[in-house]
């Protein structure tokens, strides 16, 4: 069982709320006048990974303070307690081992005293036998023809990660294998994924860590039944239907040959499951031993994370400042704005992450809490973002505090495309810090030959408070082995404020909820006649719906 105190009763957040009265009077050009060492003091260097989080309203006595909450919230003994396997999602009864399927060292972690290293390792073994043997065309389709697409379907944690990871790792791809994605039961998304496809040289990967969720087992069915409209045969249908689950016997159910499953366990949530053998559509595409860079990367973050003290540790820091946004500062979202054009879906992933994880109001003694908890998490690829909605970032009036993020080298090296790219992920930060004040932007008016009265109905508009929060992640290059530990770095920073607001992170009943009303409704929509047991506006829309169809 994991300490259940509400935050806002601990001693650190009294000390914060007092705290946060001096501080947001503070200009961060102020804090970074007074104090010439603020890059160097916060900062944090792990391995290719560099994290400047000194162009926040904080100071030194802030992360103090901060610190004191994470310890008096028992973080601790809450992160020994994740990686020892203890169950800590107490509401689904499960241990919580993300970190045993990239555990590299290979050391026994326990559940219910059982080792789960050789069961992670024999699917680890399998998953590079069969992606070995499709990357070099020893595994053949029903024609004998070797596999020219992927197609994984999937929705929501059996889907996110590998899009997002192929997407950030195309460098890495194998030429002439091509990975496609069907998640949305909108019969669009797979007929326009397989329009072009051929039934001869289509692999697909059925992921779900249940193996009843609507969405999938529709499109699987879509699917199967596209692939026997050419290959006539059901025994073909071994040759290019896997399965990724948890539920063997639904798997067998659906006609998928026990062969071709590849499992793993309960105690991987949906959202943290690319690392296991949900990535199979990833290791297939940028080969197996980039995906156990990809895993290593992420164990070297599980390490940094376990072993460092808290002021110097990566995800807790970052955990840390989000509270302080999100619980004194009244934020209501956390933008991350990743400069690369190939991270473009890493956002969306940490949006189910993110909200899925911390979207809860019960606190862990079974009370509602009386403060905020999880953020709104959005974002899209600098710069494309800057030409959208910096505009509310910098001169809005809600205060976003936004992750930056940006290699120092990148995969396609054209002219100076990455120096453009850069000078603008270092000029918004700087920017957001220091805006423009009023006499600066009648310095610029005068400048550009602007008369007293022009001036003055001009510069309110262009001067900027500034006083934005922002981290810079620079990293030195998005390789799988660095993405690994970005993708980790998250994972655990949003461990960490799901234990400082006394939540339950890795369950998701109101995901649930959903499921359950679209199959209470779903049966309805078979016949004309026309519903009424519902309140008046579903009614309505349900009957006009029948009588345009
Ligand atoms: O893999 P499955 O079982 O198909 O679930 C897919 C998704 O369903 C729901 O949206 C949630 O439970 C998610 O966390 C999960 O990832």
């Amino acid at each position: 069982m994991l300490a259940s105190t509400p935050f806002d009763k601990t001693a650190a957040y009294k000390k914060l709320k007092t705290h946060h009265k001096t501080i947001s009077q503070k200009h961060l050009r102020e804090l970074f006048e007074e104090d010439p060492e603020r890059h160097r003091k916060f900062s944090i260097r792990l391995g290719d990974i560099l994290l400047d989080y000194s162009k926040n309203r904080i100071t030194t006595r802030t992360r103090a303070y901060l610190v004191q909450l994470a310890e008096e919230s028992g973080l601790k003994d809450a992160i020994e307690k994740m990686f020892t396997g203890e169950k800590i999602n107490s509401t689904e009864g499960r241990s919580v081992l993300h970190i045993a399927l990239r555990n590299r060292a290979n050391t026994p972690v326990l559940v219910d005293g059982k080792d789960v290293m050789p069961d992670v390792n024999e699917v680890l073994a399998k998953m590079k036998e069969f992606s070995g043997q499709v990357r070099s065309g020893a595994w053949k389709g029903y024609t004998n023809k070797e596999i020219t697409d992927i197609v994984n379907i999937g929705i929501g944690g059996s889907d996110l990660g590998p899009v997002m990871v192929t997407e950030a790792l195309k460098a890495y791809g194998k030429k002439g294998l091509k990975v496609h994605f069907v998640s949305n039961v909108d019969g669009t998304h797979i007929a326009e994924t397989l329009r072009g496809l051929n039934s001869e040289t289509t692999l697909f990967m059925i992921a779900s860590k249940t193996f009843t969720t609507q969405e999938t087992m529709a499109n699987a069915h879509s699917a199967r039944d596209w692939f026997l409209e050419t290959a006539t045969d059901q025994e073909h249908v071994k040759k290019h239907f896997v399965a990724i689950s948890t539920n063997r016997s639904e798997v067998e159910k659906f006609g998928i040959d026990p062969a071709n499953m590849f499992g793993f366990w309960d105690w991987v949530g949906g959202r943290y499951s690319l690392w296991s053998a949900i990535g199979l559509s990833i290791a297939c595409f940028i080969g197996f031993q980039n995906f156990e860079q990809l895993l290593s990367g992420a164990h070297d973050m599980d390490n940094h994370f376990r072993n460092t003290r808290f002021d110097k540790n990566i995800p807790v820091i970052l955990a840390l400042l989000g509270i302080w946004y999100n619980n004194f500062f009244d934020a209501q979202s956390q933008a991350i704005l990743p400069y690369d054009q190939y991270m473009h879906r890493f956002a969306a992933y940490f949006q189910q992450g993110d909200m899925e994880s911390n979207g809860k109001y019960v606190g862990r003694d079974g009370q509602p809490v009386d403060y905020q908890t999880g953020p709104v998490i959005w974002g899209e690829p600098g710069t494309n973002g800057q030409h959208a909605f910096y505009q509310l970032i910098h001169q809005g009036t809600k205060l976003i505090p936004c992750d930056f993020i940006a290699p120092a080298v990148s995969h396609n090296p054209l002219g100076d495309h990455h120096k453009m790219l850069l000078s603008n992920f270092f000029a918004q930060t700087e920017a957001l810090m220091n805006g423009k004040t009023y006499d600066e932007a009648a310095a610029e008016l005068v400048a550009a030959g602007k008369n007293q009265e022009e001036i003055a109905a001009l510069a309110p508009y262009k001067a900027f408070t500034g006083n934005r929060p922002t981290n810079s992640i620079l990293v030195k290059k998005i390789t799988p082995k660095v993405l690994g530990s970005l993708i980790a770095m998250y994972e655990h920073k949003i461990f960490v404020q799901g234990i400082i607001w006394n939540i339950y992170s890795f369950d998701q009943w109101g995901v649930e909820l959903g499921k359950q009303l679209a199959n209470k409704i779903y049966p309805e929509l078979q016949s004309d006649w026309p519903v009424n047991n519902h309140d008046s506006s579903t009614n309505g829309l349900i009957n006009q719906y029948k009588r345009w169809r």
